[in-house]
């Protein structure tokens, strides 16, 4: 007899319709949860939450052990890149990140060459505890920004409304994008291999400011080093399998599809399914998207948002998600009750 992975989200990203459908939700691991919160005071910054895997397994357990979500994504932040390659990164409370501008050729220099992918080791190590602790349904996802994305926070030191600082970039000093994108393709590429490797099975490369780009700008600075991470990762590790959230995808998410770049298109909630879903490939995996805000609201809307999914998506290879990221003032209550939807 044939064999099928037993892990719902892997089935589904194989191009295999599962219902009900596997869920889990961006950002599950957050200050929307009492115990998250209560982790997080103890462990002094942000970034030590992270670098210390104990704390980041627990972290990462606590959504699946109060809702029993069918993927753990491990407990980190894309901007743990750019801090291995040598950039200043801090999280200040209740501003967010702020690291010290690359702007030039020789800031860009003063970065470490080659990715010392070691002084993540952290990060790997809690991928290996996770492999050992998580519920045996539960598929552990990795995951890291997209170059794009990323690369705007490198630039601008912080984050920006419609990444302006990197978009001028782009226009003035082409060169220099494109050797910042380069470099973040390559280490993001690398680090891709070594969640692989530790115990991931799948992962998530999110493009959260896809919105902002422009058509000319869009292939060579989202598409194309997209496409280049996700082969360099599939020639390496052909079987592992990953998600690409575009926030702001569009009408471009056809041209992921087209190019065969993810095994899963993440969407973002202003998409319709019921009509982007149609005009997309059958096998290729959808996962989403219900608005965040909608979770906070409850009750009917709620509800209605979620039915509306999923009748769109039924017979489909789909993930149930949010559009993106839960927010901190989320009631748990609701988080409660579209699990329970989603799986009636
Ligand atoms: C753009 C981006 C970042 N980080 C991330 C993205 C892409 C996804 C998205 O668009 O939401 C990704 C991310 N960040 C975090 C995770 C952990 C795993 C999970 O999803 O549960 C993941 C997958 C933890 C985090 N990363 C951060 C927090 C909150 C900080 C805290 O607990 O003090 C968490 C739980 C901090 C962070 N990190 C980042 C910002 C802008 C902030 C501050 C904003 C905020 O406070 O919400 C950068």
């Amino acid at each position: 007899m044939h064999q099928r992975p037993a892990k719902t989200i892997l089935r589904v990203l194989d191009g295999e319709p599962v219902w009900p459908l596997p869920i889990w939700i961006m950002r599950q691991a957050g200050r929307y949860l009492p115990e998250y919160r209560e982790t997080r005071k103890r462990a002094g910054s942000f970034l030590d939450l992270c670098y210390t895997p104990r704390l980041a397994e627990e972290v990462t357990l606590q959504p699946i052990r109060r809702f029993g979500f069918d993927a753990a994504i491990m407990f980190s932040d894309i901007l743990v890149i750019p801090h291995a390659l040598g950039q200043d990164v801090r999280f200040v409370e209740n501003e967010g990140p702020k690291l010290d501008p690359v702007t030039t050729m020789a800031d860009l220099k003063r970065l470490a060459d080659e990715m010392p992918l070691d002084r993540l080791d952290p990060v790997f190590e809690t991928l290996d505890r996770l492999h050992s602790s998580l519920p045996p349904e539960t598929t552990l996802l990795g995951f890291c920004g997209a170059p794009w994305t990323v690369a705007s926070y490198m630039i601008a030191g912080k984050g920006t409304p419609d990444q302006a600082p990197a978009r001028l970039t782009a226009y003035r000093d082409p060169v220099f994008m494109q050797a910042l994108i380069d470099k973040l393709v390559v280490a993001s590429t690398a680090y891709l291999i070594r969640q692989i490797d530790a115990g991931a099975e799948a992962v998530q490369i999110f493009e959260s400011f896809g919105s902002a780009l422009p058509p000319a700008l869009f292939d060579m600075l989202s598409l194309d080093p997209i496409r280049r991470m996700v082969e360099g990762l599939k020639a390496a590790r052909p079987r592992a399998k990953v998600i690409v959230f575009v926030r702001g995808g569009g009408t471009n998410l056809h041209r992921f599809a087209a190019a065969g770049v993810g095994d899963g298109l993440a969407l973002d909630w202003t998409l319709d399914p019921a009509r982007v879903l149609p005009t997309l490939p059958d096998r290729i995996a959808t996962q989403g998207n219900l608005d965040p805000l909608a979770l906070i609201a409850g009750g009917e809307p709620l509800d209605r948002g979620i039915d509306h999914i999923l009748a769109a998506v039924r017979g489909r290879p789909h993930i149930f998600n949010l559009g993106h990221g839960i927010l901190p003032e989320t009631p748990t209550e609701h988080v409660a009750q579209l699990i329970a939807r989603v799986r009636a």
